[in-house]
């Protein structure tokens, strides 16, 4: 039993259902499956908004698959998707609403926190957003020195850089060519040092990006950016000190701020007038459709961005309201949970077929592994089941040279989910959306050879020589989902995006986790802050354990300290 009264999950007879299914199914190869059910291929397909999902090739079948809706109806996963939808607490442990879905609600939509309306208040800072990217991209908006801002370095980290920088690069084709976008997140200075070498100061605005507005990181980059501008636009003079800095006109025209930290922007020297606001009950990964997307709308525009919202709509209103058997995100959710919790699978692969979606995994990462990775179960104790996996991946023609081959012919299961595209971005040329074809054959073939492999008979057919049958053997039973749309678009990426929101939001209810927080990352930071003057002044740390002492005195050694 839970502390909270609650049966443990994996105690529940849904589970051992499940448990007893697995069993049975041990020896059940993907091309039985095919074999038994000539439907299969058109019968395991969904359709969410654009998104045409195929699930045909994975290890289940109707009775897996009705199982596992059993265990979600068990844990009451719409229980508390409906509880999210309408405002409730649902981050327990931080005593905050999980509300990402009222940033895209329609400007008539009543969503409560407490009481209150918080449409209004979504709504007019999107009009908000949207009037400062126009006159940015209109030019209306000048630097300081009244030159046209040609630069936006958006500085921010985790879900204040990752959303953002994932959908500039996915939207690319759809930005204003003549803005140059960059995101900085790193406290390497590096980071910023790489991203700044090439800009004119006069014509850069500083996006400095933080729901709390006191990440070390961000702090650190936006200070360094503020006198990289000041020295190049007062020339070093004394206003760039960190006292007097604050309220100078070149910072208000040269800075501006997305937090829900009005105190601390201000004391940074952003003129408040300058922030764009959001709020507690929007995560940090759940973030980058709230004022945290200002880059992104910068670049792709307020029209286009709105599209995206629309997207991510749609798919928030199918996963609240479609039956359990053709509820997208559920299936997704729950698909995990059969191979995490009952076939063994660590990871999980997200393998895009389009260029654009390059950053797409890293953002998944954030997403999928800050909300799921716990040990700690909403009750407080901890948990005796597998809770997220490793989510990785890059895009696929790239990752079929280099890592493939481990899915293929490794010991590892590891379901994956390919993204792809009918048509090319519209702006390439005639000969470069000719290749379009090619990447999509490699995009089909893989699933088709991952699920099928190849029997030692069908090598032995081609000639191959016996000592080497076993290693041109492909075992095939590799599951995969395939995610088809017509177009990579604004409405697409917020689909997705969705998609994959609801679906961590699904195992996280079966698991009975708090999705929401993020405690595990609290440790590093508070550590870095105990350790930094052990490396810059020699100070003696206490509680530093024999290991690091040793490293950071190597450090400063090689630091000649
Ligand atoms: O937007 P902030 O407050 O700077 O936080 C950045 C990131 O830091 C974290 O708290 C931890 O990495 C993330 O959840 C968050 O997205």
């Amino acid at each position: 039993m839970n502390a909270d009264g609650r049966t443990r999950l994996n105690q529940t007879p849904e589970w051992t259902a499940l448990a007893k299914h697995r069993e049975e199914f041990a020896d059940t190869h993907l091309r039985d499956l095919f074999a038994a059910d000539p439907g299969r291929g058109s019968g395991y397909t969904l359709q969410v908004g654009d998104l045409y999902v195929d699930y045909s090739k994975h290890l289940v079948t109707d009775e897996t698959l009705r199982l596992l809706r059993e265990l979600a109806a068990a844990r009451d996963v719409f229980g508390l998707r409906d509880a999210m939808f309408r405002g409730e607490k649902i981050n327990t442990t931080e005593n905050r609403a999980v509300l990402h879905t009222a940033l895209r609600a329609p400007r008539e939509a009543v969503i409560e926190v407490d009481g209150e309306n918080v449409v209004p208040a979504v709504h007019a800072v999107l009009d908000k957003m949207a009037d400062f990217a126009e006159r940015v991209r209109s030019g209306e908006w000048t630097g300081h020195t009244g030159r046209r801002i040609r630069n936006v370095v958006n500085v921010g980290i985790g879900g204040s850089d990752l959303g953002p920088a994932m959908a500039y690069e996915v939207l690319r084709a759809f930005t204003d060519r003549d803005l140059t976008v960059r995101f900085v997140s790193n406290v390497d200075g590096a980071d910023l040092h790489e991203a700044t070498r090439d800009l004119d100061p006069a014509e850069t605005l500083f996006i400095i990006a933080s729901k709390t507005f006191t990440t070390i990181e961000t702090v650190t980059n936006a200070t360094s950016a503020r006198k990289w501008l000041l020295d190049a636009l007062d020339g070093g003079t004394s206003r760039s000190s960190e006292a007097e800095s604050g309220g100078t006109a070149a910072v208000a025209k040269h800075f501006v701020a997305l937090s829900t930290n009005a105190e601390k922007v201000a004391e940074f020297g952003i003129d408040t007038a300058n922030m764009f606001e959001f709020w507690d009950w929007v995560g940090g990964r759940y973030s980058y459709d709230s004022a945290i997307g200002l880059s992104l709308m910068i670049a792709i525009g307020p029209d286009r961005f709105r599209e995206m919202l629309d997207g991510f709509h749609l798919v928030d209103e199918h996963f609240r309201t479609a039956p359990a058997e053709s509820n997208v995100p559920l299936l997704l959710g729950l698909l995990g949970i059969w191979y995490g919790n009952f076939l063994g699978a660590q990871s999980h692969a997200v393998l895009p077929y389009s260029h654009y979606l390059s950053r797409f995994t890293a953002y998944l990462q954030q997403l999928d592994m800050e909300s799921n990775g716990k040990y700690v179960g909403r009750d407080g104790r901890e948990v005796d089941w597998q809770t997220g996996p490793v989510v990785w991946g890059t895009p696929g023609t790239n990752g079929q040279h280099a890592y493939y081959q481990l899915i293929h012919q490794g010991t590892k299961l590891i379901p994956a989910d390919f993204i792809g595209f009918a048509e090319p971005v519209a702006e390439l040329s005639d000969e470069l959306k000719a290749q379009h074809d090619l990447l999509m054959a490699n995009f089909f073939a893989q699933t088709q050879a991952l699920a099928f492999g190849k029997t030692p008979d069908e090598v032995r057919a081609e000639g191959v020589p016996e000592e080497l049958v076993a290693h041109k053997t492909f075992k095939g039973d590799h599951p995969t989902t395939t995610i088809l749309a017509r177009e990579l678009t604004p409405s697409v990426l917020g689909q997705l995006v969705a998609l994959y929101e609801h679906k961590v939001f699904v195992q996280g209810a079966v698991w009975d986790i708090d999705s929401f927080d993020q405690w595990g990352v609290e440790l590093g930071k508070v550590l870095a802050k105990r350790v930094e003057p052990a490396l810059t002044e020699g100070a003696e740390v206490a509680g530093l354990d024999a290991s690091t002492t040793t490293l950071v005195a190597k450090y400063r050694e090689l630091r000649g300290r």
